[in-house]
């Protein structure tokens, strides 16, 4: 089963070719004294002889229609396994729901980016494979973690949004009450050309807030730019968010740049617009950019007949989506983010 693996080192494609086949967790070591070992279809980790002191989870897919983190991921897997690069620190990769890739849909039964922190197993419990593996995959989080309790802990879970942005390419930061925001780990995401950060005001059940609450990890979710399918990412634009991840990787501290506020876009989240109701509906259009703004007073939605407005002096939006289940969120406001303790 691995020999594909070893011949082609495309974790990718030995990812999907045995989806739902029984894989038993296999290590084996590289020349360079790296183990690698599967734990799983599509989680893979990298551990160095000696010397690791961070602990880095990347995590792309959760929404299998997300390609271009796709193949950022599979190609330092690819680099790591040939050892074309050897990794410092301990590297877990995660691909993480491989049959909506098949689909090319952001998931198939449910959006496995609302089940972390236990929502899996809330109300019907794990009743489909995204609840099973959202489950599971917070397991191999948990170990991977746990194995190690002095180094530093970082997750990106890496994605793309289905909207065009203003900004291309940002990040959410996800609530951490009693944790300063980290400067170091902002300029390393405005070294991926992430020059946009957005503050998160409460708990989510997000796979970052997961490990960033668990395991007070560094965690972001990273917006990498628009959704496009396989074959149609501009791979020069990711360029720099691979260099920067693979110095991660390889380098004990990579080099950042200076903090600057001047040269990032902080926002923080103002409020989350639930849907209360199936006839839910944005007064803007269908081509609205993420980061669009908005005067106090205009209505942004409208449900069961009641106009939703905005609160505040301004408010931008980012990832409107109507078409979600009642209950969820159909879109994040946000507002200026000058005064964060960012240290
Ligand atoms: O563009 C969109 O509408 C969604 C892109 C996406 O998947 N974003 C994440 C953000 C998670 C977070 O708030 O940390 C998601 O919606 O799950
Ligand atoms: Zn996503």
């Amino acid at each position: 089963m691995f020999q594909q693996l070893m011949d082609d080192h495309d974790f990718l494609a030995f990812t999907l070719a045995n989806i739902d086949k029984p894989l038993k967790s296999q290590a084996f070591t590289l020349s360079n004294q790296t183990t690698v070992t599967i734990l799983d279809n599509g989680v893979i980790s990298f551990s160095p002889a000696s010397g690791s002191t961070k602990d880095v989870v990347l995590s792309c897919a959760i929404h299998g229609n997300e390609t271009a983190p796709i193949e950022i991921c599979n190609k330092l897997i690819s680099d790591l396994l040939t050892c074309k690069i050897e990794t410092l620190h301990r590297v877990l990769f995660i691909i993480g729901n491989p049959d909506s890739i098949l689909t090319q849909t952001r998931f198939v039964e449910e959006n496995m980016n609302r089940l972390f922190s236990g929502a899996h197993s809330d109300g019907e419990g794990l009743i489909n494979k995204e609840r099973v593996r959202a489950k599971a995959l917070e397991q191999y989080v948990s170990d991977f973690f746990n194995d190690n309790d002095n180094s530093q802990r970082i997750h990106y879970d890496l994605h793309t949004a289905i909207k065009p942005s203003k900004h291309e390419k940002f990040a959410i930061y996800p609530y951490r009450p009693g944790r300063a925001f980290s400067a170091k780990q902002i300029m390393f995401l405005a070294g991926c050309d992430v020059d946009t950060i957005l503050f998160h005001h409460e708990p989510t059940t997000t796979f970052s807030y997961f490990s960033s609450e668990q395991f007070k990890a560094d965690a972001f979710t990273v917006e990498l730019g628009k959704v496009m399918p396989f074959g149609e990412n501009d791979m020069h634009k990711f360029a720099n968010t691979h260099k920067m991840l693979a110095a991660l990787i390889t380098q004990i501290e990579p080099e950042l740049a200076v903090f600057d506020s001047n040269k990032l876009n902080l926002y923080k989240v103002s409020r989350s617009i639930n849907k209360h109701f199936d006839d839910f509906a944005f007064s803007f259009s269908k081509t609205t950019e993420n980061f669009t703004g908005f005067e106090q007073g205009q209505t942004l939605a409208i449900e069961n007949n009641q106009q939703i407005k905005v609160i505040e002096p301004y408010e931008a939006i980012v990832f409107p989506n109507e078409n979600v289940p009642v209950g969820q969120r159909t879109v994040l406001c946000l507002v200026p983010a000058p005064n964060e303790d960012i240290q």
